[in-house]
Order: C-alpha cells, then structure tokens, then sequence
C-alpha cells in the first residue's frame, strides 16, 4: 500500500532499471512487487537479489544452461519435439483446426520436461491427451497463489478454502517434481565440478547435473535450494517457452511469406524430415534466427519485469523515482516504440540483417524479451533452440493456416502474454521446394 509503480517503454530507463547495483534491485518480497504472490525464497526468479539463495543458485543453474549444456540436450528436444507428429497428422488427415496454444502448451511441457528432468511426459498419445498431473498441479499452484496473494495476509492461514487447497497443492507440486528430480539422478554418477564448462555433457538432464555438481570446496547445492531451483526452472521454462511457440506459429500464419522463406532454408539446410538438427545448425540458418527474433520482438511474452529503487533516483529524463517505488520496464511496448524502431508495428524478420543491428538493440536496451543483468533470464539459450528445433520440425512436415475466426486477444492478468483464442491448422505436406540454386 502506498508504493507507486511506474511503467516504463523507455530503453534506456529500462537499461538502468535492470542493472542490479546502489539503485535498483528485484525485491520480490515487497507486497507491491508484480512477483509477491509467487515470492519464494529459495530459487532464482523468485527469490530477493539479497537473499543468499541468489548468489548461490546463480552459481550453480547458469552452467547447467550454457550454450554447450544445452547443445548436448538436442537430440533429446528433437525426440520431444516430433512427439506431437501423431497429433498433427491426426488433424491433417481429419482436416481439424486446434486452439494453438493448448497444444504449444502441451508441447512445451514436453520439452523442458525431458531437458530439466530427462521424463517423457508423453502429452500427444492422443489428440485430447490430457496435460500432465505435474503440469496441472502447477496451473492450480499458479492460479491459487495469484487469488490468494489479493486477500488480506491472516487469510493465507485460513485451514479451509482456497489457502487451505494452495498449502495442499503446493506440498503435492514439490513432492511431484522432487521424486522426477531424484529418478532422475545418474545411480553412482559422481560428483560433477561446477567450473568445468563440460561437466554438464556427463549429465542425464539438469536435475542430474545440479543434483551432483560441486564447487571447489565440495559443495553442491542443499536440497531444498536444488529442489526450488528445479520447480522454477520447470515451471519458469514451459509457460514462457509455451507463449514463444505459439506467438512463432501465430507469426508463420499471419504474416504472409514467411512460411514459403524458412520452408526454404530449411531445404537449403539438406532438411529431409530425418535430419538430426544439432545446435549449430540450427543457429546457422539465418532466416530462422531474424524470423524468432522478430517474433520475440513484436510478440515478447514477458511483460512484467519490476525492480524496486533501494534510494531515491533521477533517472535519464530527469524523472524522480522515490525510494521503495517499483519500475516495471514493459518489453512489449519497448519494443514497439516508434522512437526507435521503423515501422514497429510490422512484422519484418529482414530488419535484423542489417549488420550490429542486434548486437546495438541488445546493447541500448531496445530489445531484451529475455531481460538483461544480473537477474536476466538463465534459460534463454534453451528457449532459443527449442523454439528453432520446433519450427524446423514443424515446418518441414506440415503448412500451417489461420482458423481464427475473431480478433486474437490475451489475458493480462496471466504472468506471460499469450493467444488464447487463435487456431491454425496443420496441414501434412506431401511437395516441397527444390534447394535453392544459390544456396549458403
Ligand atoms: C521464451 C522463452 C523465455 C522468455 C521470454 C523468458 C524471459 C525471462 C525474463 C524476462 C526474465 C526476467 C524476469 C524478471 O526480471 O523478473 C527471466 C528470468 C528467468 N528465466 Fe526466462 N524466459 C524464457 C525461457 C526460460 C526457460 C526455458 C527457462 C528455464 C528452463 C527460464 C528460466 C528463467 C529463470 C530461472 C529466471 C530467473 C533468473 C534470476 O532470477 O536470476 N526461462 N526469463
């Protein structure tokens, strides 16, 4: 009560705002944080940056998620990736539309499922399979704290109702996710040094390398830390990557060439519906990196990043923000503000050809879908290649086409945007292009 809360699409104040220092910090323990509801204190993402947990988690979950931990787990999110085909070809055959992002939904969870904690929850054995019990544990788990958080604080103690269900749920998610996470530790695997940037290729999955990764001075990280940690990054990785790969598919239907252009690449890139994409190729097709980049730009499922200002600060502009406000930079509108971006309300994937043009936006704070600083996103290279992985399954076997029928709207209540009324259809290709004579 009593704090102001400022929204921000000024890249700059964004850039100053996110920098973790004297001025600002994300103290998600204040009531007025957008996070309070969700605010635990054992693991990054809903943790205070003074809390001790952060240091430490942020000494362990980096490594597991670096650009070569995550390469190794490629072939793993291709095989979740393809578990949708039966669904698809299903609807193909039966000439079916579907609610996009049920089924990203689903997918998604699949995917950082099979990477966190090497299981295969298996979401696409029929079309209406039905989401996991830990997925829906954490959509109750999710809904109940938000609900919960706006009642006064002696009503979270209440022995019967919603508070009573939310301690009920909350102990079933973590006991859930904690025996996921133990059947998933190596038996007699040993320990796994923290600083050797290829210990985490000795793992099984995340779960695994955090269960057994040490430091110098032999210590891993203490259950309770590891098992937060282990929930948020499930939980933190399928809803955003759900958004992502429904907002790509939105991207491949309604702006209109874009499909034919990464069919393309993908066919000059010797796709042949049996390929075994690996990291690096599939960083190297460059259509696709400007095509997910624009989508992440024009369609950012993050909206609500909030810093706390630990002093009073004259931010660029000359705006006084009193100590103890929160500032929320708002990607969405960030990224579209006219101020610094041609045309931002169009999709154009070519603008990020033009040479530094990503590097330069990254660096002035005109485009950070995964945030930036010290409290940035730690699973944007896995977001990164599940998304690319996906599209180039998807693409190759199936063309998509808009079913919608109405205006595609989202729920600004929910902690990510995305669509929840649009549908496509998938439709099986049975032609596709020659490679292109000029190929990279
Ligand atoms: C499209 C995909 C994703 C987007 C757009 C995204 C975006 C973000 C953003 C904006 C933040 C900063 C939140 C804040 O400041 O309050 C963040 C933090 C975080 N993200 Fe992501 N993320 C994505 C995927 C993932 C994935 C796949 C994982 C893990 C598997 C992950 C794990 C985390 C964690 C643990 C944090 C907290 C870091 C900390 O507190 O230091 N994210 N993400």
């Amino acid at each position: 009560m009593g704090t102001t809360t400022y929204i921000t699409n000024d890249p700059e104040i964004s850039r100053h705002v996110m920098r973790e220092g004297e001025l600002f910090t994300k103290t998600t323990s204040d009531p007025s944080h957008p996070l309070f509801y969700m605010n635990e204190q054992t693991a990054l993402f809903t943790c205070d940056s003074a809390s001790p947990v952060f240091p430490l988690a942020r000494k362990f979950v980096p490594p597991a998620l670096s650009p070569r931990a995550v390469a190794h787990y490629a072939p793993s999110i291709q095989d979740a990736a393809r578990g949708i085909f039966n669904v698809f070809d299903e609807m193909s055959d039966k000439d079916l539309a579907c609610n996009v992002y049920q089924y990203m939904f689903k997918l998604a969870g699949q995917l950082v499922f099979r990477v966190m904690v090497g299981q295969d929850l298996q979401h696409f054995k029929s079309l209406n399979t039905p989401p996991s019990v830990a997925i829906r544990l954490f959509g109750e788990y999710l809904k109940l704290m938000k609900k919960t958080s706006l009642r006064p604080k002696w009503h979270g103690s209440l022995p019967f109702g919603e508070p009573a269900r939310l301690r009920v749920v909350r102990n079933l998610l973590f006991d859930t996710v904690a025996k996921e996470m133990d059947a998933s530790v190596t038996p007699d695997g040993g320990p796994l040094p923290v600083d050797d940037p290829m210990a985490p290729l000795r793992a099984t999955c995340v779960a695994d390398f955090l269960s057994r990764a040490q430091d110098g001075k032999g210590n891993g990280l203490p259950r309770d830390i590891l098992l937060g940690n282990i929930v948020v990054l499930l939980g933190a990785g399928f809803t955003t990557t759900s958004s992502l790969l429904s907002w790509a598919i939105y991207s491949l239907v309604k702006y209109e060439g874009n499909q034919e252009r990464l069919l393309q690449e993908l066919i000059d890139h010797d796709a042949n519906g049996q390929r075994g994409w690996t990291h690096d190729g599939l960083h190297a097709m460059s259509f696709m990196d400007c095509f997910v980049k624009e989508t992440l730009r024009l369609h950012s499922p993050s909206f609500q990043t909030g810093r706390n200002a630990k002093t009073d600060v004259i931010l660029p502009g000359g705006y006084l923000i009193p100590k103890g406000s929160i500032v929320i930079p708002c990607f969405p509108t960030i990224h579209k503000n006219p101020a610094y971006w041609d045309n931002p309300a169009q999709f154009d994937p070519d603008r990020w050809t033009v040479p530094g043009v990503a590097g330069n936006a990254t660096r002035k704070g005109i485009y950070s879908p995964f945030a930036s600083g010290a409290r940035g996103c730690v699973g944007f290279n896995l977001a990164l290649m599940q998304v690319k992985m996906v599209l180039a399954e998807l693409v190759y076997r199936y063309r998509f086409e808009d079913a919608s029928t109405e205006a595609v709207v989202y729920d600004p209540e929910f902690l990510v945007v995305r669509p929840l009324n649009f549908y496509a259809s998938p439709i099986r290709r049975t032609e596709w292009p020659s490679a292109s004579k000029t190929r990279e």
